[in-house]
Parts: structure tokens; sequence; C-alpha cells
């Protein structure tokens, strides 16, 4: 299933806080959202995961808006992980895991062995199955970031939403993360932080500054000193992963006004 945004601007409290976005992720693609902090990408994801209704333009699945799907439909199709979702109540590692099973049955039917199986599956793939019974809240920030991902897996949807999705998380934990999301065959549309996961990972990236688009392309299109010196005021070398070929980037302050006079 294919995602896109076409011409997409959100208004809060009398301020245009993302301003025409149009970028698309393709069946099975890896997308990133990228920016420094307060540029927009939550808020972008936040309409494609309808909190938050574009005041212009239009969320579309396969071409559809998304506004014109039922609940359930839209459910099927996309599954969010959200910044700092959190639970106040201490269900288990496995009832947060069933909720993701909800949009393939009613809310008072029982569960079959074929959700379980599912649970079950998308526990294991994030290295969590024996957490199984323990509370959430006894977690550690990032095993209660895995329960959310094994939940977002475990909703078998076509189309991954995924704000921030290595927070909390170890090196390890943040790279076979991002391995098993890249690997699930879904669409994938997620605001990444790391520049280094992002241009290892992603086979698009777009930038966001101010609310606006300012670059879109492969990483190693978007990934430029130049770039990196304009949006996010750092002064960065690009590499190559010996390995993978893949762009890398060594971040340096940007040489300020006050340094040069000091
Ligand atoms: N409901 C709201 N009302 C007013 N301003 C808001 C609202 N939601 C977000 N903002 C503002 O919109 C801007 C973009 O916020 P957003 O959370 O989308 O940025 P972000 O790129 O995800 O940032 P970060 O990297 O820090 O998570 C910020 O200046 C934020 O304060």
């Amino acid at each position: 299933m294919d995602i896109s945004l076409n011409g997409v601007s959100i208004t809060a409290a009398g301020r245009t806080l993302v301003e025409d976005v149009t970028l698309a992720a393709s069946q099975g693609r890896f997308v990133g959202l990228l920016g420094p902090n307060g540029s927009g990408k939550s808020t972008t994801l936040r309409a494609v995961y309808q909190v938050l209704k574009p005041s212009a333009g239009a969320v579309l699945v396969d071409g559809k808006p998304l506004e014109s799907m039922t609940a359930r439909t839209r459910a099927r199709a996309i599954a969010a992980v959200a910044q700092e979702s959190h639970t106040e109540f201490d269900f288990t590692v496995s009832e947060v895991v069933a909720m993701g099973r909800l949009p393939h049955h009613g809310l008072l039917d029982r569960m079959t062995a074929g959700d379980r199986q599912w649970c079950d599956v998308a526990l294991a793939q994030v290295g969590l199955a024996h957490l199984a019974d323990r509370g959430v809240l006894t977690l550690s920030g990032g095993e209660r970031q895995r329960v959310l991902i094994a939940r977002a897996l475990a909703q078998q949807p076509r189309i991954l939403v995924l704000d921030e999705p290595t927070n909390h998380l170890d090196i390890r934990h943040q790279l076979e993360i991002l391995a098993l999301v890249r690997a699930s065959g879904l669409t994938v549309l997620a605001a990444l932080h790391d520049l280094n996961l992002a241009a290892a990972m992603c086979d698009a990236v777009h930038v966001l500054d101010h609310g606006r688009l300012v670059a879109s392309g492969t990483p190693e299109q978007v990934l430029t000193p130049r770039l990196l010196a304009e949006v996010f005021g750092v002064h960065a070398a690009v590499v190559r992963h010996p390995a993978t070929g893949r762009p890398q980037l060594l971040f340096d302050r940007l040489e300020t006004q006050e340094d040069s006079h000091a």
C-alpha cells in the first residue's frame, strides 16, 4: 500500500505548524522524515494517524483520502507508534500487544488462536517473548518501546507510521528494530532524529524545517554538508560506510561568529 501527503498544511492555536507538505511512501519503501527539533515531524505524522486534521490538503492511502475510509479499514491499513505513547494502567505485555488485534475482530469478541499467534510472533520479533506476563509499568523505557512496536506489528498493517521509533533503545536494539521494520515488507513512514540511522535504513528521506519541506530524495542526495549546515546548524563530513557503501556523517559544531571573534 502507498501512503501520500498531498499539500498538507496543519494549523493549531492560530499558528501554521506545517505548510504545504507533499510526500509519498510507496509499497514496501522505508521513508524517513527528518528535521531539527520543532520542525513539524510529529505534527505531520499526527495528520497521518488522524490525531490532527489538515487545514488544507489530504492524506491518501492508495490514492484514497484517509477521511473516506472507515475507522476499522484505516486501522487495518495503518499502525502507528507515536512518540511517548504511554499507559497509566498496568496491563501485561501480552495484553498491550493483543490490543493490536482489535481492528481484526469486535471489541467484545474473544481472541482466536490465530490472533494469539500473531501476538506471539510480534513479541518474539522484538525479542520480548520472555516478558509476556510482566506489567508494562515495570518495563524499562526501551522495553516499553519494543512492546509498542510489537503491538503495531501484531496489528498486521500494510503501513507503519513511526514517530522516533528508536527512542530509548540502545544501539543494538536501534539497529535490530529498524532492520526488522525494514525487512517486514511494510510501507514505513518514520520520523527519525538519528541521521546516520536514517542514512543507513531509508530508501528516501524528506527534511522539514520550520514546518516546510526543504529537501527530498535518497539519503545520499539529501544529506549533504550544505543542507546539514543550513538546516541542522552543524558541520558534517560525509563518508562511506566501508561495508555497506551507505553515506555516514561525522559531525562537528558549526563555527559561529562568537567563535571566530574569540
Ligand atoms: N497543539 C499545538 N499547539 C501549538 N503549537 C504546537 C502544537 N503542537 C505542536 N506545536 C508546535 O509546532 C512545532 C512543531 O512541533 P513538532 O512536535 O511537530 O516538531 P518535531 O519536528 O516533531 O520536533 P521534535 O524533534 O522536538 O520532536 C513546535 O514549535 C511545537 O511547539
